[in-house]
C-alpha cells in the first residue's frame, strides 16, 4: 500500500488510451471560452476565416478539373475545325478566372486570420494577465509561502501572452487542415469510396501516435515541475543584481551552475528518449500513410492510362494527395506543438480556481471601543509546519500603552504580528480588538487601523513619494502628506539632498532610480508607517536594525510622543530601546516567559535581566 501511493506520487499518472489521445484537447475548449470572452468579433473571424481556408483548397483543385478537361476538350475540338479559336477559349479562360479568385479568397482568408491573431494576442495577454493579478489580490499570505502555488502563479505569469492564443491557433488550424481534409474525401469519394477508405485507415495510426506521444509528454512536464522550478531559481539567483553581490563574493557561480546543468542533463536524458520514440514511431507509420496515398496516387494513374479518368480528373485528384499530404502533416505538428500549451492551460486554471476561503465579517466598530488588543490562549502552527510557532499566549494591550516583546531569533516575535495583522488566523484560542474576534471585523476597517513595519519591508522601485505614499492609498500622491511623514520618519534630510527631491526614482530597474544604504531605506519605510494617519495600532518589527545610533534613539523620541494616544507594538533586539516600554513579554519557542516591565523584570533577575546586563556590558 505504502509503495503503491509513493509510485503514485513519483510517476506520472496513467490513463486509459482514449484519454491519452484526447488529453491534447483537454483544454482546448477552455482556451476557446477565453477567446471568445476576450472578442467576439475576432474570434467569429477567426472561424469564418478558418472555414474558407479550410474549404476553398478543395474548391481551386475541382476547377483545376474543370480547366484541364476544358482545355483538353477544347484542343480535341480545335484540331477537328469545329469552331473558331476566339468561340473554344471563352470557356477555359472563363475557368482560369473563377480559379484566380478562388486563389485570391484563399491568401484573403489567411491574411485575416494572421491579423485577427494578432490582435487577439494583445487583447488575450492583457485579459489573461489581469485575470492572474486580479486573483493574486484576493489570496491569503500561507497560499503565496505554498512553493507549489506560488509556482503556478509564476508559470501562469510567465507565458500569458502566448499560449492562451497558441492553443487556440492550433485548434483552428486543426479545424482547418480537418475541413480541407473532409472537403478533399468528397471529391476523392467520386473516384472510389475504396480508397478513401485505404487512406483514411493508413493516416490514423500516425494520428494516433502523435496524439499519445503528446499526452505523455504533458505528464512528464507536469510531473517534473519541481526540477524546472529548481532551475529557474538558479537563474535567478546567478542573475539577478540583489544576489548578484554575494554570490561573486562567496565564488558560488560554479557551484550553482553545475547544479543548473546537472538538472538539465537529467531533464534532457527524459527529453531524449521521448523525442527519439516519438519521432521514430512517428516516421514509421507516417510511412505508412504516405504508402497509402501513393498507392491511391498509382491508381489513379493506372485508371487514367486506361481511360476510365479524364485528364483533368487525374490533375485534380494529384492535387488533391499532394494538398492532403501537406494539411496532414500540418496537423499532426499542430497536435504536438499543443500539450505545452495544455499544460499551461491546465496550470492557469488549477491557479484560478484555486479556492480563496478566506471568512471576514462586517463590523467597523467592536463590542466595547476602547479595550484594545486581547490574545486569549492563542497558539499557531504554520501549515506543513510540525511544531507550533506560537501557543498559549494571553496578553493586553490598551490605548496609550506600548508593548515591547524580545526573545532570540525564530521565537514567535514576528508570527504574532502576522496574527495581529490577520495575515494568518490563530488555529487555538482568539484575539480581539475592542472586544469582538478579528475573525468579525471587516478586514479592510481592520487593516485601516494598523500600521506595520516588518523587518523585510517592500522597496519600491517608485517615487521616493510614492514609496511614502504607499502607507495610505488615499494619500498616494499627496506631497504635504509625503513631506509631513518624512520629517517623522527623520528622512527628511537625506531626501533633500537627492537629485529630484520627492520625485527622485528609487532602486536601480529603471532609468536614473537611485539606490539608498540600509538605514536611509529604514527611514523611508518608517516615514511610511506614519503616513497612516488613522492607524491607532503601530507596530515597528526591527524597524531601526540599520540605523545609526542617534537616529535610533530620535526615532524613539518621537515615536512615543506620537503614539501617545495610540496601541504600539516593537520588536527590538536592542534592550536600550525596549526599556521605555510599558509591558515586555520574553518570547521564547513560541510562548511567553517572563512579561512585566524594565523595572520589574529586573528585579525578577530572570532571563530578560541575564540579556539586559549582557548587552549593557557590551556597551560599557
Ligand atoms: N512562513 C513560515 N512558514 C513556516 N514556518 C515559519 C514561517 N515563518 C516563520 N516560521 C517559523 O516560525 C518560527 C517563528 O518565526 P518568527 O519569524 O515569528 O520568529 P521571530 O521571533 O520573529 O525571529 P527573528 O528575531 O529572527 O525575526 C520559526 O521557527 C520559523 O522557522
Amino acid at each position: 500500500m505504502t509503495s503503491r501511493h509513493a509510485h503514485a506520487e513519483t510517476a506520472p499518472p496513467r490513463e486509459g488510451r482514449l484519454a491519452a489521445f484526447l488529453g491534447v484537447f483537454r483544454y482546448s475548449h477552455r482556451a476557446l471560452g477565453l477567446v471568445w470572452q476576450t472578442s467576439r468579433g475576432l474570434t467569429l473571424g477567426l472561424a469564418l476565416c478558418t472555414l474558407v481556408a479550410g474549404v476553398l483548397p478543395a474548391v481551386a483543385a475541382w476547377v483545376g478539373q474543370l480547366i484541364v478537361d476544358a482545355v483538353v476538350a477544347a484542343m480535341a475540338q480545335h484540331r477537328d475545325g469545329g469552331a473558331p479559336l476566339a468561340d473554344l477559349l471563352g470557356p477555359v479562360l472563363r475557368y482560369v478566372a473563377m480559379e484566380a479568385g478562388v486563389v485570391a479568397l484563399i491568401a484573403l482568408a489567411q491574411r485575416g486570420l494572421a491579423a485577427q491573431q494578432s490582435l487577439l494576442r494583445a487583447l488575450l495577454g492583457q485579459k489573461v494577465n489581469v485575470m492572474i493579478l486580479e486573483k493574486a489580490g484576493t489570496l491569503s499570505l500561507s497560499q503565496f509561502e505554498d512553493s507549489e502555488f506560488y509556482d503556478k502563479l509564476t508559470r501562469a505569469r510567465r507565458e500569458a501572452s502566448t499560449r492562451p492564443l497558441g492553443l487556440v491557433n492550433k485548434t483552428f488550424g486543426l479545424a482547418q487542415n480537418g475541413i480541407s481534409l473532409v472537403s478533399f474525401g468528397v471529391l476523392l469519394v467520386q473516384f472510389s469510396p475504396w480508397a478513401l477508405g485505404v487512406l483514411v485507415l493508413g493516416a490514423l495510426p500516425v494520428f494516433v501516435s502523435e496524439a499519445r506521444f503528446s499526452g505523455d509528454a504533458f505528464r512528464l512536464f507536469r510531473w517534473r515541475s519541481p526540477q524546472t522550478r529548481m532551475q529557474m531559481y538558479l537563474e535567478t539567483v546567478l542573475a539577478r543584481e540583489d544576489s548578484i553581490k554575494e554570490v561573486k563574493l562567496f565564488g558560488l557561480e560554479p557551484l550553482l551552475l553545475d547544479r543548473y546543468r546537472r538538472i538539465f542533463d537529467s531533464l534532457y536524458a527524459e527529453d531524449r528518449r521521448l523525442t527519439i520514440r516519438r519521432e521514430t514511431w512517428g516516421f514509421l507509420l507516417g510511412l505508412l500513410g504516405t504508402l497509402a496515398f501513393y498507392g491511391a496516387y498509382g491508381w489513379v494513374v493506372v485508371d487514367t492510362v486506361a481511360g476510365r479518368l479524364t485528364l483533368g480528373e487525374m490533375t485534380m485528384y494529384l492535387m488533391v494527395f499532394k494538398q492532403g499530404q501537406a494539411a496532414l502533416s500540418a496537423s499532426l505538428t499542430a497536435i504536438s506543438g499543443m500539450y505545452e500549451d495544455n499544460l499551461y492551460l491546465s496550470n492557469l486554471y488549477e491557479y484560478l480556481e484555486q479556492p480563496v476561503a478566506r471568512e471576514t465579517g462586517r463590523r467597523t466598530r467592536g463590542a466595547r471601543p476602547g479595550d484594545g488588543i486581547r490574545f486569549e490562549g492563542v497558539s499557531f502552527t504554520y501549515p506543513g509546519a510540525e511544531a507550533p510557532a506560537l501557543s498559549g499566549i494571553d496578553l493586553h494591550l490598551t490605548p496609550g500603552h506600548s508593548l515591547a516583546l524580545v526573545g532570540v531569533n525564530g521565537s514567535g516575535k514576528t508570527t504574532l504580528i502576522k496574527l495581529l495583522t490577520r495575515l494568518y488566523d490563530p488555529g487555538e484560542g482568539r484575539i480581539l480588538l475592542d472586544g469582538s474576534d478579528l475573525r468579525e471585523w471587516d478586514l479592510a476597517t481592520l487593516r485601516r487601523r494598523i500600521g506595520v513595519i516588518f523587518q523585510d519591508f517592500v522597496r519600491y522601485q517608485l517615487k521616493v513619494g510614492e514609496n511614502l505614499g504607499a502607507g495610505d492609498v488615499a494619500a498616494f500622491g499627496d506631497e504635504a502628506r509625503w513631506q509631513e511623514a518624512a520629517r517623522r520618519g527623520l528622512a527628511e534630510e537625506f531626501i533633500a539632498t537627492m537629485p529630484a527631491g520627492y520625485h527622485t526614482q528609487l532602486g536601480r530597474w529603471f532609468k536614473g532610480g537611485q539606490e539608498l544604504s540600509g538605514g536611509q531605506w529604514q527611514k523611508i519605510a518608517l516615514a511610511r508607517a506614519y503616513m497612516r494617519e488613522d492607524a491607532d495600532i503601530l507596530v515597528l518589527d526591527e524597524p531601526t536594525a540599520a540605523m545609526d545610533a542617534a537616529a535610533e534613539a530620535a526615532v524613539y523620541a518621537d515615536f512615543r510622543a506620537h503614539a501617545r494616544d495610540k496601541m504600539t507594538v516593537l520588536i527590538s533586539h536592542r534592550f536600550s530601546t525596549v526599556r521605555a516600554a510599558d509591558q515586555i513579554l520574553v518570547i521564547d519557542g513560541g510562548r511567553i516567559l517572563e512579561r512585566g516591565d524594565h523595572p520589574s523584570l529586573m528585579a525578577e533577575g530572570g532571563r530578560y535581566a541575564r540579556l539586559f546586563r549582557l548587552q549593557a556590558q557590551g556597551y560599557a
